[in-house]
């Protein structure tokens, strides 16, 4: 599983360049399931879950080259529906797949993706909105079957703007009969940023961004060079990671417009931040300061991608904290790990209360998923004395180089694979 090392209390400084998306490039990977032909990804994280999602491809025909830093997929040939269990369980976003092998061979079989463990993540929106656009599903023996003649765009209308029931219901629509309407849409830079490549391709999709996003089926797509854009939780925890150790870092390749909720939140915490063209700036103050309230939310509000990075920031602030988890029912495994650490805090139901501490210390803990496994790093950053981060893999799902970028920044970090 592997395990990171970190000697904390050393503040960081310098610059890094921050890694392509995670959460952009699985849907767009997934997508070109969609083209019959070939696709050029530049800026593709080596992540992974990218890894996983590559060998899901594979086992279902695609050919995958890595030319340099460019991943070349050609998609020309996929020669089953039935996506491998095994890559499924390892991956939840595996479920993105439903839609794109769908709209390619109008036939699907994937196992349900299950629990995980920062809450129970049903899908339940994705199959009723499929359902309503002309595909019969059956539900059995802990795998869904989709399949239709023909996929018929429809009206839909979320009840909860779902990031990855948007994206399944876009990548299903894309090569139907007629039009499908999103209402409620998830707003999130990824669902643009999957219009956007899936424009490229031929597509016909607009309103991505807002809460009602049209697609207008084509019959054919056409092969694309696309540039995957940055990855706005890798800034965010960078962030976070110098608002934890202390320092002054500029974060080159960001996309700030994503970033507005996080800096905020960095700036009332008393770091000071400034934005550049394509990179930003951080410095953090002497001590940071609480924060009042703080609630996770669908974008534009703040991410509970961040949630326990922010976290593993406040526990030493001067004061009381607030964080409402709203998004995710059980995404505070890192709470009794930060608590190991020597952290203040309280759970009850969703609301955690932190009672910030001078300073936390090190101790031998355990990721159990991948953002509450970075927040621990974090929190070993600017604790007193030696933390063991044991389940690094969870962390190695999202980050490509987090103890090199940190090590850059003068941090004392170390990965072992053991
Ligand atoms: C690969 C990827 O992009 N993952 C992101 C995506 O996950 P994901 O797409 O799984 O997140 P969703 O937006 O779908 O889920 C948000 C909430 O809706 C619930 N829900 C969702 C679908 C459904 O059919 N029924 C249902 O009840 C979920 O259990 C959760 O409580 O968005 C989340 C919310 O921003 C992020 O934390 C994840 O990093
Ligand atoms: C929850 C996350 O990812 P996933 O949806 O892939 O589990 C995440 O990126 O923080």
């Amino acid at each position: 599983m592997g395990k990171y090392i970190i000697e904390g209390g050393y503040s960081l400084s310098g610059e890094i360049k921050v890694q392509g998306s995670k959460n952009a490039v699985l849907p767009l990977l997934a997508a070109t399931v969609l083209n019959e032909g070939k696709t050029y990804f530049h800026n593709c994280p080596k992540i992974l879950d990218v890894y996983n999602m590559l060998n899901i491809l594979t086992a279902i025909g695609c050919t995958i080259k890595w030319e340099g830093d460019i991943l070349i997929i050609d998609s020309s040939d996929i020669t089953t529906h039935i996506i491998p269990e095994k890559y499924v369980q390892m991956m939840r976003s595996s479920i993105i797949l439903l839609g794109s092998v769908l709209g390619r061979l109008k036939t699907v079989k994937i196992s349900f993706p299950g629990g995980c463990s920062i809450g129970t993540r049903p899908i339940d929106l994705h199959l009723k909105a499929l359902k309503q656009m002309n595909v019969d599903i059956k539900d059995r023996h802990g795998f869904i079957e989709c399949s239709t003649n023909e996929i018929i765009g429809n009206k839909v209308s979320l009840d909860y703007p779902s990031v990855g029931a948007t994206e399944n219901i876009m990548l299903t629509a894309v090569l139907s009969e007629g039009i499908t309407t999103i209402n409620n849409a998830a707003k999130e830079p990824e669902i643009v940023e999957l219009q956007e490549f899936l424009c490229e391709m031929g597509a016909k999709i607009e309103g991505a961004g807002t809460d009602t996003i049209t697609i207008k089926g084509v019959n054919k797509l056409n092969s694309v060079e696309y540039r995957i854009m940055p990855d706005r939780i890798v800034a965010g925890t960078y962030m976070c990671a110098v608002a934890a150790a202390g320092g002054e870092v500029l974060l080159k390749d960001v996309c700030k417009e994503h970033l507005n909720s996080t800096i905020t939140k960095i700036n009332e915490m008393g770091c000071f931040t400034k934005e550049f063209e394509n990179s930003i700036l951080i410095k953090a103050p002497e001590r940071l300061k609480s924060l009042d309230l703080i609630r996770t939310q669908p974008y534009p509000g703040f991410p509970t991608d961040m949630q326990a990075q922010l976290m593993s920031c406040l526990v030493t602030a001067d004061g009381t904290s607030i964080i409402a988890e709203t998004i995710f029912e059980s995404r505070y495994k890192h709470v009794a790990e930060l608590v190991r650490m020597g952290a203040d805090i309280i759970i009850d139901g969703r609301i955690a209360v932190l009672k910030g501490i001078n300073r936390l210390n090190g101790a031998e803990v355990f990721a159990e998923d991948l953002r509450g496994g970075a927040a621990l790093v974090l929190a070993g950053l600017g604790a007193e004395g030696k933390t063991i981060v044991n389940n690094a893999s969870h962390i190695l799902r999202g980050y490509e180089n987090l103890e090199k970028d940190l090590s850059l920044l003068g941090a004392k970090i170390k990965y072992s694979s053991d």
